[in-house]
């Protein structure tokens, strides 16, 4: 059976203590309190030291008189190892309280042996999880700079398995620096909907007033649907408003690779000095968190310094913070201290306007009926959405066509199946359109002019425009011989009023859905 986390600690009081036997009081404070136990097992005690120096010095001298002491706690002898931390030596308020003075630690160990059963240790079982001295009790930055060695292995190879951890040291941010920004992702080029309103609102408020509004600012939602595009949003427009800020977009992969990089090279004061000097930080995807609990402690360091001092803290995720699981319920319940907002998958107006938004920055032309097309397949990933329209257009590019609907099913159909590929016509509108308000679709051709019958008439003439290639006389014609002027006003007619008329929106979506099923 392992022995407890707190068990290291006890042990480690104990040999201290016995050290004291054969070693001055001064040798042992100035060396061996610093020191913190890191894995205990069968055949090793490991610790560490804070700096090279003084590894080195304790390597030179007091190996063993370490190991005696070991072997005495323990009952059978083990080798004693030691790496360096490279952190700044605390001083001696910064000290655990137990470890101050050679008293307190004798205190310390009688008391944490009365209830430690370290019987289990000496037996020669591998502590696991170790944890270090000054864990409990210790400053914070202390603690949190302090990773047990097989935790930095871990959540460095989880990161080194993602790629993305050939960060050596983290260079600070410079004022005004938007290199982690992308510079295509502005609120410019975000377009709105239902989907993401109050997202996109919050983010503006957040960017009009860093660290005085809503701190942090929590964006969830599921994959490819904008939660970065609005950070970076966010960064541009702080940047633009205060060019004299820190601002810093991460990967909470990178947050945790450059965490264990910086103490595993021996300089995690370069992690500290760039994460804690900065004026907004956005973190993303911050579910990668679950489990890592030194990163997670080292981040609960980080939001409280920021926080405490009115800097603006932004992260993303793809759930709630009450789902994130494996999260520390001290870290969860500041995630929930500012807003938390989510971005829902986009309806398919939006998803038309994304795409048109796209082409006009891309200096693309695309129909209508293409747009919608795509629009109507993909209706979840806004990044599937973007990759599907440029891969319609290189389709096209490639096997000079022009942009068609038949071009989007030959590009699309095997990375995006849909039940239909047939293809839309004015004849398919008219007798959905009929169909849906329970008319003849003779009627949309007659001339009659009661509302009831002219209204979802203009309806199909708007859907005809929309999702057609059909010229406006072509339209116009095809309802019983209507002059092109006719099909315009219905056209804008219907545009305006559905930017206001939600209910109208709504049946205009819908009509489109049952268009695109038949
Ligand atoms: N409302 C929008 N308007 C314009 N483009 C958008 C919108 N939403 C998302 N996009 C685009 O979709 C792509 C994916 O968005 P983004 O990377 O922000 O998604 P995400 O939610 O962060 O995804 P993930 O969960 O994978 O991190 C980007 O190219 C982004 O510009």
């Amino acid at each position: 059976m392992p022995t407890k986390e707190t068990d290291l600690k006890a042990i480690w009081l104990e040999i201290l203590t016995k050290v004291q036997e054969s070693l001055s009081k001064v040798a042992c404070e100035k060396w061996l309190l610093p020191v913190r136990p890191i894995r205990l097992d069968e055949r090793t005690l490991e610790l560490a030291a804070p700096n090279d120096f003084s590894k080195d010095w304790i390597k030179d001298r007091y190996i063993p008189i370490l190991e005696d002491a070991v072997a005495d706690v323990l009952g059978t002898p083990r080798s004693v190892e030691l790496i360096s931390l490279d952190l700044p030596t605390p001083s001696d308020e910064d000290q655990p309280e137990e470890t101050r003075t050679p008293r307190k630690v004798q205190k310390a160990a009688k008391a944490a042996r009365s209830q430690r059963g370290s019987q289990r240790a000496a037996k020669g079982e591998t502590v696991e999880q170790p944890t270090l001295l000054g864990d409990e009790g210790a400053p914070p930055d202390a603690a949190a700079l302090s990773l047990p060695k097989d935790e930095w292995q871990e959540e460095a190879a989880a990161g080194e398995a993602n790629g993305r951890g050939s960060h050596k040291y983290p260079a600070p941010i410079a004022p005004g620096d938007a290199s982690t920004l992308n510079p295509k992702y502005t609120f410019d080029t975000f377009v709105t909907g239902k989907s993401n309103q109050l997202a996109h609102a919050a983010s503006i408020s957040v960017a009009e007033n860093p660290g005085h509004g809503y701190n942090p600012l929590f964006l969830y939602g599921g994959v490819g649907l904008g939660k970065t595009h609005l950070m970076h949003a966010i960064g541009h427009r702080i940047l633009k408003n205060h060019p004299e800020m820190r601002v810093l977009y991460v990967s909470s992969e990178k947050f945790t690779n450059e965490l264990i990089n910086s103490i595993r090279d021996g300089h995690p004061e370069k992690f500290r000095d760039k994460y804690r000097t900065i004026d907004v930080l956005m973190v993303d995807d911050i579910q990668f968190l679950s489990g890592k609990t030194s990163t997670q402690e080292e981040f609960f360091h980080t939001f409280n310094a920021l926080h405490d001092d009115n800097k603006q803290i932004i992260l993303s995720s793809d759930r709630p913070p009450k789902e994130v699981e494996k999260l520390e319920e001290r870290l969860r319940s500041r995630f929930e201290w500012g807003l938390i907002t989510d971005i829902q998958a986009p309806d398919l107006e939006t998803r038309i306007a994304i795409l048109r938004k796209k082409a006009m920055v891309d200096n693309i032309e695309v129909p209508n009926d293409v747009m919608f097309a795509i629009a109507n397949r993909i209706d979840t990933n806004i990044r599937e959405l973007e990759g599907a329209l440029t891969r319609v257009c290189a389709y096209a590019s490639l096997t000079k066509q022009p942009v068609t609907t038949n071009v989007v099913s030959e590009a699309l159909k095997d990375l995006f199946p849909t039940s239909s590929s047939k293809e839309i016509t004015l004849e398919i509108i008219q007798e959905i359109v009929a169909a849906y308000f329970k008319l003849q679709v003779e009627d949309l051709h007659a001339k009659k002019r009661s509302r009831s019958i002219a209204f979802p008439r203009q309806i199909a003439m708007y859907l005809c425009r929309e999702l057609t290639e059909s010229s406006l006389p072509a339209i116009g014609q095809f309802f019983g011989g209507r002059d092109h002027t006719t099909v315009l006003h219905a056209y804008d007619k219907i545009k305006k009023e559905k930017e206001t008329d939600e209910k109208l929106n709504q049946t205009i979506n819908e009509l489109i859905a049952r268009i695109q099923k038949m």
